[in-house]
């Protein structure tokens, strides 16, 4: 058995999830995006204007799975731009920054958009960013935590700047889908789940003997 190239392992993938980075404005949503796919912190970070967009194939639990993911602004006006993006995501990681209660207070705000606008199934994971910055600290652990626990949410602090829990963010968010996928609780066949499947799968499919019904879903890989 060959070694797959780096090529190929971007090209080929089981499932694709859409992704939200959503909150308030100035928490690090684009700087955590960067440190994920470039591994890197984001220096001089300027705001969002309404909506980025980066992508990162990853491997979750034996799963190769590409996760298609939405930076969005934070700043107020550009709410009803970033809002038209949130149809048919699968995942959100819901950002706040430790050192500033304000971001943390515009979280139920946050929630109510993903929840409506995205789909109530959503999964998310609340990112209680600038861990590193523990000096500033506006909001301790434990009330994010039971905040997090009282609105079904995942919950981690993270740093962009040092890189810590960022990757553990998205796989933890990424796994999640993918248990709930297997259980039959979420069903990527659903139109907006956010969810599709990947080359690998499609090509599984099409040499199976029923191969017809994979053929649309290949052309339509958007
Ligand atoms: N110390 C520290 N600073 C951070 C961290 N993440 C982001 N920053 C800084 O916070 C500021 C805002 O970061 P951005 O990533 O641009 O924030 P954003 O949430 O994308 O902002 P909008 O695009 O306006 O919504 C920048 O000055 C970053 O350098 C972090 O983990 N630690």
């Amino acid at each position: 058995k060959s070694l797959k190239t780096s090529k190929e392992m971007t090209e080929t993938y089981d499932f694709l999830f859409k992704f939200l980075v959503i909150g308030s404005a100035g928490s690090g949503k684009s700087c955590l995006l960067h440190q994920f796919i470039e591994n890197k912190f984001k220096q001089d970070s300027s705001h969002t204007i309404g909506v980025e967009f980066g992508s990162r194939v990853v491997m979750v639990a034996g799963k190769t799975v590409k996760l298609q993911i939405w930076d969005t602004a934070g700043q107020e006006r550009f709410r009803s731009v970033t809002r038209s993006y949130y149809r048919g995501a699968a995942g959100a990681l819901l950002v706040y920054d430790i050192t500033s209660r304000e971001t943390y207070n515009a979280l139920t705000n946050w929630l109510t958009d993903a929840r409506t606008l995205a789909s109530p199934n959503i999964v998310i994971i609340l990112c209680g960013n600038k861990k590193d910055l523990e000096a500033d600290r506006e909001v301790t652990f434990l009330e994010a935590a039971r905040f997090a626990q009282e609105n079904e949410l995942m919950f981690l602090e993270t740093s962009a700047l040092t890189g810590e829990n960022v990757e553990e963010a998205f796989l933890k968010c990424g796994r999640t889908i993918l248990n709930k996928i297997e259980s039959g609780e979420l069903d990527p066949e659903r139109m907006g789940s956010g969810i599709q499947y990947g080359d690998t799968t499609v090509r599984q499919l099409r040499q199976s003997p029923q191969a017809g019904s994979a053929q649309g879903r290949d052309q339509c890989n958007c």
